[in-house]
């Protein structure tokens, strides 16, 4: 569960509570052994990680000086190498730099041994996405069979979207297919798009690359007849954190039970070396929880960590064992070209001020999160009013449908769209190019949720800017929640009353614009309630008249 001291399980002291403990009376010339006095000894309990956790594989998050050349990474086939310049790839960010030619060597010595499974924690927009991509794509070029080889899985429809776009574009040329399934076409689609049936030989499968969401997963897995995950090579888990969290349809028993019927898989022994290699699993997250409880669920055969630090010097001599595990256990690092400020404000003039900020930093590609689809809502009608003509404002939360939702990211992404407000939904892994700042206009709760949210700006090495508004009140909390990520620094941006003054008026105005809008909509609300009610009693009648009948 996210909280405030989510991390503190892994490195908290218990909380041993203080009791006064009498002291047994006993005669001279005896000594107690092991007289319990809690209140003076306290000692610390410092938690014993595992070893792989404790020495990882370090990622630089300087995107700035990149080492690795596109050109010269000989282990990716030229024809991948070709399709990264084609598209303004030219140097490989460092996680893609790290785990793209570890997994490549994996799995080329997979006959001798089952390959490791990875965790990968580096920060938002530093490119993890086509560190699982292109080793995925490249090693599964060789099947000639058709079989489903890679499972990934992702916690929104936005998001396996996306990555099911970027797996398109890097396996042109080859004969891989990737199919989508999140629910966004008929389930009967998905099925015809994942296997097709043969007289003579059952169930043929059609694609080599499954991306869904979890949800979507399980509804196959359980009625999917033909849905073969027997030659599965790579289960990929994107945001891995949130999707591990996510109990939906108890996704990962089911998907278990599909993969090793048997629970083969979990233990490795002399019995299971005979059978298939198991899937190699791949976790992904800017926010990785590397509590081992959390990841042993997974049941992960001899993990590899690849985990960027804070407060890194980036220095390439540096290393794992050499690094203070408090430097990267339970912490999470955020983008270097990423500047942190907040707003100090009243609840009153907080869309003022928002109005304000906007104007004075003249900003265009904003997008701000609220912490309701309602409160999204009725900033947007008030921010509309107030800009006018001068910018675009939209809305966007989970209740739209997936079309409209592609059209939103889709306009704001090509720049025509000035300012987004947006719910949760869109805080996580979602790329929007060029996003030039991000507002919390409500604060966030957790510090996970501060880093996604965060992390829609700054990405890429591109410079951005993250601005949390405030209530006086929220203060302490929100330091402490950014102390969490040793973040000690973050600044205050001041806007003063007077710099508001001038704008009172119009703000009154916008603000009876609101009311009168929300009104109609309250009122619109009420009749389609009514006319539902109106239409209820037929209902009601026949039940009535079913069980009158019953009666007779
Ligand atoms: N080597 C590279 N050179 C230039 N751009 C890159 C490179 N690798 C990835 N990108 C671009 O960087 C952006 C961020 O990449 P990606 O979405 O994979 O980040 P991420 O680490 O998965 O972020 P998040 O944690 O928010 O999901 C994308 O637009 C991607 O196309």
């Amino acid at each position: 569960m996210d909280s405030l001291t989510e991390n503190s399980d892994i490195k908290e002291e218990p909380d041993v509570k203080r009791m006064k403990i009498e002291t047994p009376t006993v005669g001279e010339g005896f000594t107690i052994l092991k007289a319990f006095n809690s209140v003076d000894k306290k000692s610390k309990v410092k938690r014993v990680l595992p070893r792989w956790l404790t020495t990882p594989q370090i990622i630089s998050v300087n995107l700035q000086n990149l080492e690795t050349k596109v050109s010269d990474l000989k282990q990716l086939d030229k024809s991948i190498r070709r399709l990264l310049i084609a598209n303004g790839v030219i140097s490989l960010f460092p996680v893609q730099a790290e785990v793209i030619p570890w997994l490549i060597e994996s799995n080329r010595q997979s006959d001798v041994m089952f390959p490791r499974d990875i965790c990968v924690s580096a920060p938002t927009g530093s490119g993890k996405t086509l560190a699982f991509v292109l080793p995925v794509i490249q090693i599964l070029k060789k099947h000639k069979v058709k079989k489903i080889r890679a499972l990934v899985i992702l916690p929104t429809q936005d998001l396996a979207r996306q990555v099911f776009a970027a797996f398109k574009t890097y396996s042109e040329g080859t004969t891989i297919d990737i199919c989508l399934i999140t629910g966004q076409h008929s389930f009967e689609v998905e099925q015809k798009q994942i296997r097709s049936k043969n007289e003579a030989f059952g169930y043929l499968t059609k694609v080599d690359v499954l991306v869904c969401t979890a949800g979507r997963l399980v509804d196959h897995l359980k009625l999917t007849e033909g849905l073969d995950l027997e030659f599965l090579e790579f289960l990929i888990i994107d945001e891995a954190d949130r999707v591990l969290e996510s109990v939906q349809n108890d996704w990962l028993y089911h998907l278990e039970k599909h993969i090793s019927p048997d629970g083969s898989s979990r233990t490795l022994n002399q019995f299971t070396l005979q059978k298939k290699r198991p899937p190699q699993k791949l976790l992904f997250s800017a926010t990785l929880s590397q509590d081992p409880e959390k990841l042993q669920q997974l049941s992960l055969f001899q993990p590899k960590l690849f985990t960027s630090i804070v407060d890194s010097a980036d220095d390439p001599t540096v290393k794992p064992e050499e690094v203070n595990s408090d430097k990267f256990i339970g912490k999470y690092t955020t983008p270097n070209e990423l500047t942190e400020r907040y707003i100090e404000t009243s609840i009153d003039l907080k869309p003022l001020v928002l109005f304000k900020f906007i104007k004075q930093e003249e900003l265009r590609k904003t997008l701000v999160f609220t912490h309701s689809v309602e409160s999204a809502h009725r900033l947007t009608i008030l921010l509309k009013t107030m800009f006018g003509k001068e910018r675009v404002v939209q809305e966007i939360s989970s209740q739209l449908q997936p079309k409209s939702r592609v059209a939103l990211i889709n306009e704001f992404s090509e720049g025509t769209l000035d300012i987004l407000i947006s719910t949760d939904s869109l805080a996580r892994g979602i790329d929007l190019p060029g996003v030039q700042c991000v507002i919390n206009y409500s604060a966030p709760k957790y510090l996970k949720s501060y880093i996604h949210r965060a992390g829609r700006t700054a990405r890429a090495g591109v410079q951005g800017l993250a601005v949390t508004f405030l209530h006086t009140s929220q203060l302490p909390k929100f330091k402490s929640l950014l102390k969490q990520a040793d973040k000690h620094n973050v600044e205050e941006i001041k806007i003063s009353e007077e710099d508001l003054e001038p704008l009172g008026e119009q703000y009154r105005k916008s603000l009876n614009e609101l009311k009168a809008v929300v009104d109609k909509e309250e009122k619109l609300d009420l009749q389609k309630i009514k006319s539902a009610k109106r239409s209820k009693p037929k209902f009601k009648r026949k039940k009535a008249d079913r069980v009158g009948k019953k009666a007779v």
